[in-house]
């Protein structure tokens, strides 16, 4: 049985109060090392069913992102130790050791970021991507001024956290509803979005509406910039596997009353959708900037083919 704050941690994230791509990985990284830290195990053997349970219970959460199973994988692939304490010790070291090099790699992605940012630029943004603001915090911080029309993103309207997080960094916002995107393409400069997975061939999956803005941007000519550190690269997909869309509940969309009201209907509620590569302009990375057709090569040096999964039951 996992901790508590392992449970709590699962259900805060499948509730979405832990959410975003990033956060979700460093938040599973933390309950692993609670998790290891706390453990009563007398045997190595129970203390690695305990993490795997522990981990289990995390992947169960959401399915698009990740960065979630590529952080349980970094903490738990091939441990190391005879004994209890070593183990111990290795979970721990590994667990900081992720969760420092996650604000690293947002740190100078968003430094490779903010190159492509000009002063006078204005950028259009779509849900709540840390990834993303940092590109915009290093222009800011580098004297460039950054104007953003921000996308509600229906229906849990995360545009809301974006647009107070860019009126924190000072920078004027205009909030619009999701079809309004279209009409305001032509006063933007760049469309900035960050993204839950890679695939093996650079399509990005991202907040549903993504493909639709990306679309829109290429009718109008606008540049679409994916803002996405490295553990947003999804190794399964270079053998074959393919992105697992997360259906989220209907009440999401409409209240039981409104729906009532209506009669017999269906109602669809995917948190994410596929851009393809030839719609997207450049991938940015901690390790640099990348067409989405070449990132491939970046996914096979840092995973290589990875199928299976450390935290699984042994047979
Ligand atoms: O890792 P960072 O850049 O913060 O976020 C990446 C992505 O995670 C979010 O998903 P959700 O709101 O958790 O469904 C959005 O789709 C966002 O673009």
């Amino acid at each position: 049985m996992p901790i508590e704050e392992v449970e709590e941690t699962a259900e805060a994230i499948e509730t979405m109060e832990i959410r975003g791509a990033a956060t979700i990985a460093g938040a599973a990284a933390a309950a692993l090392e609670s998790q290891a830290a706390a453990s009563e195990a007398t045997d190595p053997e129970a203390f690695e069913a305990e993490l795997r349970a522990a981990a289990r219970t995390l992947y169960q959460t959401r399915p698009t992102a990740v960065s979630l199973p590529n952080a349980l994988r970094f903490v738990l692939q091939d441990l190391e130790g005879a004994t209890v304490e070593e183990l111990r010790e290795t979970v721990l070291t590994r667990t900081r050791k992720f969760r420092a090099d996650l604000e690293h790699a947002q740190e100078r992605l968003g430094r490779i970021g903010a190159n492509r940012l000009r002063d006078g630029d204005v950028i259009m943004t779509h849900c709540h991507s840390t990834d993303a603001l940092a590109t915009v915090e290093h222009a800011v911080d580098a004297g460039k001024d950054i104007e953003a029309i921000v996308k509600e993103t229906r229906p849990r309207n995360q545009g809301h956290i974006t647009a107070q997080r860019l009126r924190e960094l000072g920078v004027p916002v205009t909030l619009i509803v999701d079809s309004a995107a279209h009409r305001y393409l032509n006063d933007v400069d760049h469309v900035l979005v960050g993204a839950d997975s890679i695939a093996a061939d650079g399509s990005v999956i991202n907040k549903i509406g993504t493909s639709g803005l990306a679309v829109n941007a290429r009718d109008r000519g606008t540049p679409i910039v994916v803002a996405a550190q490295t553990i947003k690269l999804h190794p399964g997909t270079l053998t074959g596997h393919t992105v697992e869309i997360e259906m989220r509940a209907e009440s999401e969309v409409i209240s039981k009353a409104d729906r009532e009201k209506i009669g017999e209907i269906t109602v669809k509620n995917p948190a994410f959708d596929v851009t393809p590569p030839r719609h997207v302009d450049a991938i940015i990375t901690e390790r640099g900037q990348y067409p989405p057709e070449s990132i491939v090569s970046l996914m096979r040096e840092l995973y290589g083919d990875v199928d299976e999964e450390p935290w699984a039951e042994p047979n």
